[in-house]
């Protein structure tokens, strides 16, 4: 008998009874209640729940910026509470990207220096090719040379997520990043995280309130007072579709 050996799918990013306290005493507020979950390599998730749900305290966890108070957090294959501060400082460096909702790009440098920066201040180079790639990759080749200020805000944006990029990392965290633009920039910005899903097997984990930006990803995930009450895989090819069954979804979360 013969038997077909499955290469086992790894996850991106395990969490495993994780729960986030935040504050002290008589003021503590359980931000996330026993959420275990993973997300898949090359993937795409958007993380959505009402206001105060505790979605932002996912990622921060998740993208190991923040402790959990109790439970694992797995990321890129390494258990992030077996390492001390140094380590959890260079396993972000070498592993993660993040974009916010603000760019926090540096007015007076170009887009390509914008996105050497980070790798600058951590002692780390990054080859004037990476650079190029990195913002070839968000469909920004020819404002290398450009400043913020000459910049549209949805190509400020690219450029930001050409920075979380430029390094390769196994896992893109997104904190509404699209909070800040209209509704023209954002669409922008998803078909670029979207294409570097496809194109490139980018992770990618994006907490948004926008139910059109949500229908990009593969799955959805809903929060309700720090516990996971759903996970929604879309049909990638029911758009409008999607953004009205995941509207839907939370006019009954907020109900
Ligand atoms: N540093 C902190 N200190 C105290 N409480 C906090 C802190 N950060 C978050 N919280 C609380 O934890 C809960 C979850 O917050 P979190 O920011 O993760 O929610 P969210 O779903 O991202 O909210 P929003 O959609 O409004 O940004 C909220 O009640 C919030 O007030």
């Amino acid at each position: 008998m013969t038997t077909t050996r499955q290469t086992p799918v790894q996850d991106a990013v395990e969490l495993h009874g994780v729960r986030k306290v935040h504050g002290s005493g008589g003021h503590q507020v359980t931000a996330l209640d026993s959420v275990s979950i993973s997300f898949q390599r090359g993937t795409f998730t958007a993380i959505m729940g009402p206001s105060g749900s505790g979605k932002s305290t996912l990622l921060q966890c998740a993208a190991g910026l923040e402790q959990p108070s109790d439970g694992r957090i797995v990321l890129a294959g390494v258990d992030i509470g077996q390492l001390n501060e140094k380590e959890r400082t260079k396993l972000r460096r070498d592993h993660i990207g993040f974009v916010f909702q603000a760019f926090n790009l540096v007015e007076s440098l170009t887009a390509a220096q914008n996105v050497e920066l980070p790798s600058r201040f951590a002692g780390r180079k990054v080859s004037r090719e990476q650079i190029a790639n990195a913002l070839a990759a968000v469909g920004l080749a020819e404002r290398a040379g450009h400043r913020p200020s000459q910049l549209s805000g949805g190509q400020q944006q690219r450029v930001a997520l050409a920075r979380a990029l430029v390094t390769r990392p196994d896992v893109l965290f997104a904190d509404e990043p699209t909070g800040a633009l209209d509704t023209v920039t954002s669409s922008e910005v998803l078909n670029m995280m979207r294409m570097l899903v496809d194109q490139e097997g980018q992770t990618t984990l994006m907490v948004t309130h926008d139910p059109v930006a949500a229908a990009m990803a593969d799955v959805v995930v809903f929060l309700k007072d720090g516990r996971i009450t759903d996970r929604i895989p879309l049909d990638r090819y029911s758009g409008s579709n999607n953004a009205a069954a995941i509207a839907g979804h939370m006019t009954r979360m907020e109900a």
